[in-house]
């Protein structure tokens, strides 16, 4: 378009080009280079990176704050501090904030949430993911109490859209104060290893109150969040792998809670045998051994993507693909704790249990548990209330449901993992599976304890007593003759039956009784 001769209007396309060009410099050339300089992508940077190439759609490019004191009118930059959109991953669209940090420190403004809050709005009616990369200050300061409801604005959301789509958050940089709880509520949170920290309290806080003394990648970093807090699900080397772990994540997603997730095709080479697992389990039950080697010899391939990889290891969490299908997959680990199930190993699997059902993600339940852990640490911070999570987690869930008995299945933890009891569809159990109220051990040392404490040689007897338990109950045939195992299989079988059960149960449709909601033992 041309400018009117003799007019001093600025050309209208000339115009758009301008602003256009500003808006992509975000807090200017400085502040960019310094966003470099400590090893950290730009907004822009990482959105082009998650995106396939030129599918993005910008929105609210303009945006600019509203803010008006200490001056803050005297600095406005196009878009304010949020770069917003949707665009495709893997050729599936999902809605993407990024918060750019060269903008008064990313941190939120009410004009910043509203941007974030409309392509939320348009992820749940449009029915697909949403992805936040938070890299931000928190508050905007001189906003005050607009930005804390700009905040409450998109915690609200983030809790509607809990359930109805997946919702991750990648932690690229500073996340702090109330801030912190929009991720809390998504389904995923990944962390940059040294780049990134979350904490409700920073470091000076902490010595004031608690006079501890903490670096702020001590208290809130990935390592921190991955392995002591589990508030991390991954904490990733750099900013490219943290993104590139995003869209793999996204391959055995959903879009949202109506649709199912995607399949690769497979066809069967008739080669499902796994004879590797044959000899997996030691003969002597109380040697370890590694569930995700189980797991491994099951999956397709190398498909098996671990969640929460360093919290609670004595269980283990991710989804995998059975015959190109996507499942989540939970085990016992006995080569940690023994697969104890404590505290935190109830509330990581509970928290998965509870994503898959959410998002018709079918469950594969990997069984080897001696029970849960003794003590007055577990007893004191509530291992009742927390291991119902659990339990309630598996209860609840109305995608299919198999077990596969490997090994021990003792007590409650039984009844726990999956049991036939609490609603999974079918439950095997390999021939070294072993199902009673406890050890044959314990079980021998209580219930014939007057026995052998009369007896010429106690430790002899106690030997024929355990060995009596054993031949009694530690099989898996005393629960298949109740029907409590479907079958009894060759662990070499194991994948076969697998793809056989899944495919019998996709149609599966199950409900619960008509409630507003249930009341999980939180
Ligand atoms: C419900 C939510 C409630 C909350 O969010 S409570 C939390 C409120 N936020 C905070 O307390 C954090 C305040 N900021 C900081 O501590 C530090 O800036 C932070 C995030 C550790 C980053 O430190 P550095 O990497 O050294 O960067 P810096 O301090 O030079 O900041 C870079 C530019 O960003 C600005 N900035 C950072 N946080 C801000 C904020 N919350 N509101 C307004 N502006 C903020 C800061 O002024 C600086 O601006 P400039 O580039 O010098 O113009």
């Amino acid at each position: 378009m041309k400018q009117a001769e003799g007019s001093s209007k600025q050309n209208p396309l000339e115009m758009l080009r301008e602003k256009n060009e500003q808006a992509l410099k975000g807090g200017g050339v400085e502040r960019i280079a310094a966003q470099h300089a400590k090893g950290k992508l730009t907004a822009r940077e990482r959105i082009s990176l998650l995106l396939d190439e030129g599918s993005f759609q910008e929105l609210d490019r303009f945006v600019v704050h509203r803010g008006t004191d200490f001056g803050i009118d005297r600095e406005k930059y196009l878009g304010d501090g949020v770069v917003t959109g949707f665009g495709k991953v893997l050729g599936r669209l999902v809605y993407v904030f990024s918060q750019d940090f060269t903008v008064f420190g990313g941190s939120l403004s009410e004009a910043h949430a509203e941007k974030i809050v409309k392509i939320m709005d348009l992820a749940m009616k449009n029915g697909a993911p949403v992805i936040g990369l938070n890299d931000s200050g928190g508050a905007r300061i001189q906003e005050g109490v607009s930005s804390l409801g700009g905040y409450a604005d998109i915690f609200y959301r983030n809790t509607l859209a809990s359930g109805v789509i997946p919702q991750i958050s990648a932690i690229m940089g500073p996340c702090a104060g109330g801030a912190v709880y929009s991720p809390a509520i998504t389904d995923f949170i990944l962390m940059v290893e040294q780049t990134s920290y979350m904490f409700v309290t920073g470091p000076n806080v902490v010595k004031t109150v608690t006079q501890e003394q903490v670096s702020a990648e001590e208290l809130g970093g990935a390592m921190t969040h991955a392995s002591k807090s589990g508030v991390t699900h991954f904490a990733c080397a750099n900013e490219v792998a943290c993104i590139d772990q995003i869209k793999h994540l996204l391959s055995y997603l959903p879009q949202n809670c109506e649709e199912e997730a995607p399949s690769l095709p497979y066809e069967t080479k008739g080669d499902e045998l796994r004879p590797a697992l044959d000899t997996l389990v030691p003969e002597n039950p109380n040697h370890p051994y590694d569930m995700r080697e189980v797991t491994a010899e099951i999956a397709d391939g190398d498909s098996f993507l671990e969640v929460h990889k360093d919290f609670a290891e004595n269980i283990v969490v991710g989804f995998a693909r059975i015959a190109g299908r996507s499942v989540g997959v939970v085990g016992n680990q006995p080569a940690v704790l023994a697969g104890v199930l404590d505290i935190h190993a109830s509330i990581k699997a509970a928290r998965f249990v509870r994503f898959c059902d959410c998002f018709n993600i079918p469950l594969l339940v990997l069984v080897d548990v001696p029970g849960f852990l003794p003590g007055t640490d577990q007893e004191w911070n509530g291992i009742i209330s927390n291991g119902a999570k659990l339990l309630y987690a598996f209860s609840e869930a109305t995608v299919p449901r198999i077990t596969v008995i490997t090994r021990k299945a003792y007590g409650g933890a039984y009844d726990v993992m999956n049991s036939k009891h609490i609603g999974a569809d079918l439950n095997f159990a390999w021939p070294s599976a072993e199902i009673a109220v406890m050890g044959a051990k314990g079980a021998a040392e209580i219930i014939f304890k007057r026995e052998i404490a009369r007896s010429d040689n106690p430790e002899a007897k106690l030997r024929e007593k355990i060995d009596e338990f054993t031949d009694r109950f530690a099989n898996p045939y005393t629960a298949a003759e109740r029907g409590y195992v479907d079958e009894v299989i060759l662990p070499s079988e194991t994948r076969q039956r697998l793809i056989r059960a899944f495919d019998m149960l996709e149609n599966k449709v199950d409900t619960l009784p008509r409630k507003k909601h249930g009341n999980i033992p939180l």
